[in-house]
Protein backbone atom coordinates (compact mmCIF):
# COMPACT_ATOMS: atom_id res chain seq x y z
CA UNK A 1 0.00 0.00 0.00
CA UNK A 2 0.94 3.54 -0.99
CA UNK A 3 1.40 6.58 1.47
CA UNK A 4 2.05 10.22 0.92
CA UNK A 5 0.36 13.29 -0.30
CA UNK A 6 -2.55 13.32 -3.20
CA UNK A 7 -3.90 10.41 -1.66
CA UNK A 8 -7.49 9.86 -2.28
CA UNK A 9 -9.61 6.96 -1.20
CA UNK A 10 -11.24 4.71 -3.51
CA UNK A 11 -14.74 3.87 -2.27
CA UNK A 12 -16.14 2.25 -5.56
CA UNK A 13 -13.20 0.20 -6.21
CA UNK A 14 -11.86 -2.53 -3.51
CA UNK A 15 -11.16 -1.08 -0.16
CA UNK A 16 -7.34 -2.74 -0.25
CA UNK A 17 -6.53 0.19 -2.75
CA UNK A 18 -5.43 3.52 -2.75
CA UNK A 19 -5.44 5.68 -5.71
CA UNK A 20 -3.53 8.79 -6.09
CA UNK A 21 -4.55 11.80 -7.74
CA UNK A 22 -2.76 14.17 -9.93
CA UNK A 23 -0.30 10.55 -10.43
CA UNK A 24 1.80 11.22 -14.02
CA UNK A 25 4.79 8.85 -13.92
CA UNK A 26 6.24 11.73 -15.88
CA UNK A 27 6.24 13.86 -12.72
CA UNK A 28 8.53 12.68 -9.74
CA UNK A 29 5.99 10.57 -6.86
CA UNK A 30 6.25 10.98 -3.49
CA UNK A 31 5.16 8.09 -1.89
CA UNK A 32 6.66 5.49 0.80
CA UNK A 33 6.05 1.77 -0.99
CA UNK A 34 7.69 -1.55 -0.58
CA UNK A 35 7.44 -3.17 -4.33
CA UNK A 36 6.57 -1.23 -7.66
CA UNK A 37 4.63 -2.59 -10.35
CA UNK A 38 5.50 0.12 -13.30
CA UNK A 39 2.89 -0.65 -16.18
CA UNK A 40 2.87 3.10 -17.34
CA UNK A 41 2.57 3.45 -20.94
CA UNK A 42 -0.83 2.45 -23.21
CA UNK A 43 -0.20 -1.02 -24.79
CA UNK A 44 -2.50 -0.48 -27.92
CA UNK A 45 -1.16 0.98 -31.33
CA UNK A 46 -3.32 3.04 -31.95
CA UNK A 47 -3.37 5.07 -28.15
CA UNK A 48 0.66 4.70 -28.15
CA UNK A 49 0.79 6.10 -31.55
CA UNK A 50 -2.10 8.76 -31.20
CA UNK A 51 0.65 10.62 -29.01
CA UNK A 52 4.27 9.45 -29.92
CA UNK A 53 6.31 11.77 -27.93
CA UNK A 54 3.90 11.56 -24.54
CA UNK A 55 4.25 7.61 -24.90
CA UNK A 56 8.19 7.81 -25.43
CA UNK A 57 8.16 10.28 -22.24
CA UNK A 58 6.08 7.88 -20.19
CA UNK A 59 8.86 5.33 -21.42
CA UNK A 60 11.88 7.34 -20.36
CA UNK A 61 11.19 9.68 -18.22
CA UNK A 62 8.30 7.47 -16.03
CA UNK A 63 10.72 4.72 -15.97
CA UNK A 64 13.83 7.12 -14.37
CA UNK A 65 10.86 8.64 -11.89
CA UNK A 66 9.91 5.19 -10.75
CA UNK A 67 13.39 4.21 -10.70
CA UNK A 68 14.27 7.04 -8.52
CA UNK A 69 11.60 6.18 -6.19
CA UNK A 70 12.81 2.30 -5.87
CA UNK A 71 16.52 4.10 -5.05
CA UNK A 72 15.11 6.41 -2.25
CA UNK A 73 12.70 3.72 -0.61
CA UNK A 74 14.73 0.96 -1.36
CA UNK A 75 12.03 -1.11 -3.05
CA UNK A 76 11.49 -3.87 -5.51
CA UNK A 77 10.27 -2.77 -9.00
CA UNK A 78 9.03 -4.38 -11.75
CA UNK A 79 8.74 -3.19 -15.38
CA UNK A 80 6.21 -4.27 -17.74
CA UNK A 81 8.04 -4.39 -21.02
CA UNK A 82 6.81 -6.23 -23.83
CA UNK A 83 7.23 -8.67 -27.06
CA UNK A 84 7.64 -5.50 -29.17
CA UNK A 85 11.20 -5.05 -27.93
CA UNK A 86 11.88 -8.14 -30.85
CA UNK A 87 10.03 -5.68 -33.26
CA UNK A 88 9.56 -7.76 -36.28
CA UNK A 89 11.51 -10.72 -35.06
CA UNK A 90 13.63 -13.12 -37.56
CA UNK A 91 14.13 -16.44 -35.18
CA UNK A 92 10.96 -18.08 -33.85
CA UNK A 93 9.83 -18.29 -31.18
CA UNK A 94 11.26 -15.79 -29.51
CA UNK A 95 13.26 -16.42 -26.63
CA UNK A 96 15.10 -13.95 -24.53
CA UNK A 97 18.65 -14.09 -25.78
CA UNK A 98 17.45 -12.68 -28.90
CA UNK A 99 18.07 -8.84 -29.68
CA UNK A 100 15.54 -8.19 -32.13
CA UNK A 101 15.06 -6.35 -35.26
CA UNK A 102 13.18 -2.99 -34.02
CA UNK A 103 12.69 -0.38 -36.71
CA UNK A 104 14.01 2.35 -35.05
CA UNK A 105 12.33 5.60 -36.23
CA UNK A 106 9.12 4.22 -37.22
CA UNK A 107 5.67 4.99 -36.11
CA UNK A 108 5.96 2.26 -33.45
CA UNK A 109 9.09 2.88 -31.96
CA UNK A 110 7.95 5.57 -29.64
CA UNK A 111 6.78 2.27 -27.88
CA UNK A 112 9.34 -0.42 -29.18
CA UNK A 113 12.19 0.98 -28.56
CA UNK A 114 10.62 3.18 -25.62
CA UNK A 115 10.20 -0.63 -23.58
CA UNK A 116 13.70 -0.96 -24.53
CA UNK A 117 15.43 1.98 -23.24
CA UNK A 118 13.28 1.33 -20.29
CA UNK A 119 14.68 -2.49 -19.75
CA UNK A 120 18.47 -0.67 -19.99
CA UNK A 121 17.49 2.02 -17.13
CA UNK A 122 16.31 -1.20 -14.96
CA UNK A 123 19.60 -2.79 -15.63
CA UNK A 124 21.70 0.37 -15.41
CA UNK A 125 19.41 1.07 -11.98
CA UNK A 126 20.46 -2.64 -10.80
CA UNK A 127 24.13 -2.30 -11.28
CA UNK A 128 24.98 0.65 -10.61
CA UNK A 129 22.85 1.63 -7.47
CA UNK A 130 21.78 -1.91 -6.86
CA UNK A 131 17.89 -1.64 -7.41
CA UNK A 132 16.60 -4.82 -6.83
CA UNK A 133 14.70 -4.96 -10.60
CA UNK A 134 11.93 -7.61 -12.11
CA UNK A 135 11.45 -7.27 -16.05
CA UNK A 136 8.67 -8.73 -17.50
CA UNK A 137 8.16 -9.37 -21.39
CA UNK A 138 4.42 -9.41 -22.00
CA UNK A 139 2.89 -11.02 -25.25
CA UNK A 140 -0.71 -10.22 -26.29
CA UNK A 141 -2.86 -10.15 -23.73
CA UNK A 142 -6.91 -10.50 -23.57
CA UNK A 143 -9.86 -10.39 -21.77
CA UNK A 144 -13.18 -9.03 -19.75
CA UNK A 145 -12.47 -5.33 -18.74
CA UNK A 146 -10.65 -4.26 -21.97
CA UNK A 147 -11.61 -1.66 -23.25
CA UNK A 148 -14.28 -1.85 -26.07
CA UNK A 149 -12.99 0.34 -28.52
CA UNK A 150 -9.24 -0.85 -27.37
CA UNK A 151 -8.42 -0.89 -31.00
CA UNK A 152 -6.59 -4.16 -30.49
CA UNK A 153 -7.68 -7.31 -32.56
CA UNK A 154 -9.43 -9.71 -30.03
CA UNK A 155 -11.58 -6.78 -28.56
CA UNK A 156 -12.09 -5.39 -32.14
CA UNK A 157 -13.39 -8.82 -33.27
CA UNK A 158 -15.58 -9.45 -30.76
CA UNK A 159 -16.99 -6.22 -30.28
CA UNK A 160 -17.38 -5.77 -33.99
CA UNK A 161 -19.18 -9.81 -33.90
CA UNK A 162 -21.77 -8.70 -31.52
CA UNK A 163 -22.57 -5.45 -33.30
CA UNK A 164 -22.91 -7.27 -36.30
CA UNK A 165 -20.19 -5.63 -38.11
CA UNK A 166 -17.35 -6.83 -40.45
CA UNK A 167 -14.27 -8.19 -38.41
CA UNK A 168 -11.24 -5.84 -39.83
CA UNK A 169 -8.59 -8.63 -40.45
CA UNK A 170 -5.58 -6.53 -41.41
CA UNK A 171 -3.93 -7.82 -44.71
CA UNK A 172 -2.30 -10.13 -45.19
CA UNK A 173 -4.27 -11.91 -42.23
CA UNK A 174 -1.27 -14.38 -42.30
CA UNK A 175 1.08 -12.62 -39.29
CA UNK A 176 0.73 -14.76 -35.93
CA UNK A 177 0.28 -13.48 -32.48
CA UNK A 178 -0.19 -15.63 -29.27
CA UNK A 179 -3.04 -14.56 -27.01
CA UNK A 180 -2.51 -15.29 -23.00
CA UNK A 181 -5.67 -14.71 -21.09
CA UNK A 182 -5.23 -11.84 -18.38
CA UNK A 183 -5.54 -13.84 -14.81
CA UNK A 184 -2.49 -15.85 -16.11
CA UNK A 185 -0.68 -12.74 -16.81
CA UNK A 186 -1.56 -11.51 -13.29
CA UNK A 187 -0.22 -15.02 -11.85
CA UNK A 188 2.85 -14.62 -14.03
CA UNK A 189 3.64 -11.36 -13.36
CA UNK A 190 2.99 -11.71 -9.32
CA UNK A 191 4.99 -14.87 -9.44
CA UNK A 192 8.02 -12.68 -10.94
CA UNK A 193 7.67 -10.07 -8.71
CA UNK A 194 8.00 -12.45 -5.77
CA UNK A 195 10.42 -14.68 -6.98
CA UNK A 196 14.29 -14.61 -6.99
CA UNK A 197 15.05 -13.78 -10.66
CA UNK A 198 15.67 -10.34 -12.36
CA UNK A 199 14.58 -11.25 -15.90
CA UNK A 200 13.87 -10.60 -18.68
CA UNK A 201 11.56 -13.11 -18.42
CA UNK A 202 8.65 -13.74 -21.35
CA UNK A 203 5.12 -13.93 -20.15
CA UNK A 204 2.92 -15.06 -22.80
CA UNK A 205 0.94 -17.93 -24.14
CA UNK A 206 3.08 -20.08 -26.69
CA UNK A 207 -0.46 -21.06 -28.73
CA UNK A 208 -0.14 -19.32 -31.78
CA UNK A 209 -2.87 -17.88 -34.44
CA UNK A 210 -3.31 -16.83 -37.73
CA UNK A 211 -5.37 -13.19 -37.70
CA UNK A 212 -7.89 -15.26 -40.10
CA UNK A 213 -7.36 -18.20 -37.65
CA UNK A 214 -8.17 -15.49 -34.61
CA UNK A 215 -11.43 -14.15 -36.87
CA UNK A 216 -12.45 -17.20 -37.97
CA UNK A 217 -12.44 -18.40 -33.89
CA UNK A 218 -14.60 -15.11 -33.60
CA UNK A 219 -17.18 -15.86 -35.98
CA UNK A 220 -17.96 -19.25 -34.77
CA UNK A 221 -18.33 -18.77 -31.37
CA UNK A 222 -20.42 -15.49 -31.47
CA UNK A 223 -21.87 -15.09 -35.06
CA UNK A 224 -21.38 -17.04 -37.86
CA UNK A 225 -23.18 -14.81 -40.49
CA UNK A 226 -20.54 -11.90 -39.81
CA UNK A 227 -18.47 -10.99 -42.84
CA UNK A 228 -14.60 -11.03 -42.27
CA UNK A 229 -13.25 -8.18 -44.79
CA UNK A 230 -9.48 -8.00 -45.45
CA UNK A 231 -8.30 -3.78 -44.72
CA UNK A 232 -5.10 -2.10 -45.42
CA UNK A 233 -2.55 -2.88 -42.43
CA UNK A 234 -0.10 -0.09 -40.74
CA UNK A 235 3.27 0.45 -41.48
CA UNK A 236 6.06 -2.25 -39.32
CA UNK A 237 3.20 -4.89 -38.10
CA UNK A 238 4.98 -7.57 -36.93
CA UNK A 239 4.72 -10.78 -39.01
CA UNK A 240 5.06 -13.83 -36.29
CA UNK A 241 4.71 -13.81 -32.62
CA UNK A 242 5.30 -16.42 -30.13
CA UNK A 243 6.97 -16.82 -27.20
CA UNK A 244 9.14 -19.33 -25.76
CA UNK A 245 8.58 -19.46 -22.14
CA UNK A 246 10.83 -22.23 -21.17
CA UNK A 247 12.21 -19.51 -18.48
CA UNK A 248 9.10 -18.81 -17.22
CA UNK A 249 8.47 -22.43 -16.78
CA UNK A 250 11.39 -23.50 -15.30
CA UNK A 251 12.14 -20.05 -13.36
CA UNK A 252 8.65 -19.18 -11.92
CA UNK A 253 7.11 -22.48 -12.20
CA UNK A 254 4.76 -20.84 -14.33
CA UNK A 255 3.17 -21.22 -17.34
CA UNK A 256 -1.23 -20.41 -18.59
CA UNK A 257 -3.99 -22.68 -17.81
CA UNK A 258 -6.31 -20.76 -20.01
CA UNK A 259 -6.75 -21.85 -23.78
CA UNK A 260 -7.91 -19.19 -26.64
CA UNK A 261 -11.22 -21.50 -26.72
CA UNK A 262 -11.91 -21.08 -23.35
CA UNK A 263 -10.80 -17.70 -22.81
CA UNK A 264 -12.73 -15.69 -25.56
CA UNK A 265 -16.10 -17.03 -24.12
CA UNK A 266 -15.05 -15.47 -21.18
CA UNK A 267 -14.48 -12.28 -22.75
CA UNK A 268 -17.65 -12.51 -25.22
CA UNK A 269 -19.62 -12.70 -22.10
CA UNK A 270 -18.24 -9.32 -20.59
CA UNK A 271 -19.00 -7.25 -23.69
CA UNK A 272 -22.14 -8.63 -24.27
CA UNK A 273 -23.28 -7.28 -20.82
CA UNK A 274 -21.35 -4.10 -21.66
CA UNK A 275 -22.83 -3.73 -25.18
CA UNK A 276 -26.41 -4.85 -24.25
CA UNK A 277 -26.15 -7.60 -26.70
CA UNK A 278 -28.09 -10.54 -25.03
CA UNK A 279 -26.92 -14.10 -25.98
CA UNK A 280 -30.80 -14.79 -27.40
CA UNK A 281 -30.39 -11.71 -30.09
O1 LIG B 1 -2.03 -6.96 -26.99
C1 LIG B 1 -0.89 -6.75 -26.60
O2 LIG B 1 -0.56 -7.10 -25.51
C2 LIG B 1 0.13 -6.12 -27.50
O3 LIG B 1 -0.54 -5.19 -28.36
C3 LIG B 1 0.25 -4.52 -29.28
O4 LIG B 1 0.76 -5.34 -30.26
P1 LIG B 1 -0.01 -5.86 -31.55
O5 LIG B 1 0.35 -7.30 -31.59
O6 LIG B 1 0.27 -5.04 -32.72
O7 LIG B 1 -1.56 -5.72 -31.17
P2 LIG B 1 -2.88 -5.61 -32.06
O8 LIG B 1 -3.17 -4.20 -32.41
O9 LIG B 1 -3.91 -6.36 -31.32
O10 LIG B 1 -2.54 -6.35 -33.45
C4 LIG B 1 -2.34 -7.73 -33.52
C5 LIG B 1 -2.47 -8.15 -34.97
O11 LIG B 1 -3.84 -8.06 -35.34
C6 LIG B 1 -3.98 -7.29 -36.51
N1 LIG B 1 -5.28 -6.57 -36.41
C7 LIG B 1 -5.48 -5.62 -35.46
C8 LIG B 1 -6.70 -5.01 -35.35
C9 LIG B 1 -7.74 -5.37 -36.23
O12 LIG B 1 -8.89 -4.84 -36.18
N2 LIG B 1 -7.50 -6.32 -37.15
C10 LIG B 1 -6.30 -6.94 -37.28
O13 LIG B 1 -6.14 -7.82 -38.14
C11 LIG B 1 -2.77 -6.40 -36.58
O14 LIG B 1 -2.46 -6.09 -37.93
C12 LIG B 1 -1.71 -7.29 -35.95
O15 LIG B 1 -1.12 -8.10 -36.94
C13 LIG B 1 1.34 -3.82 -28.50
O16 LIG B 1 2.18 -3.10 -29.31
C14 LIG B 1 2.08 -4.79 -27.66
O17 LIG B 1 3.08 -4.23 -26.92
C15 LIG B 1 1.17 -5.42 -26.70
O18 LIG B 1 1.87 -6.33 -25.90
Amino acid sequence: MARGNALQKSSDIDSRFLFLSCSDVTEPLLVEVDQIYHLACPASPIFYKYNPVKTIKTNVIGTLNMLGLAKRVGARILLTSTSEVYGDPLIHPQEESYWGNVNPIGVRSCYDEGKRVAETLMFDYHRQHGIEIRIARIFNTYGPRMNIDDGRVVSNFIAQALRNEPLTVQAPGTQTRSFCYVSDMVDGLIKLMEGENTGPINIGNPGEFTMIELAENVKELINPKVEIKMVENTPDDPRQRKPDISKARELLKWEPKIKLKDGLPLMEEDFRLRLGVPRNN
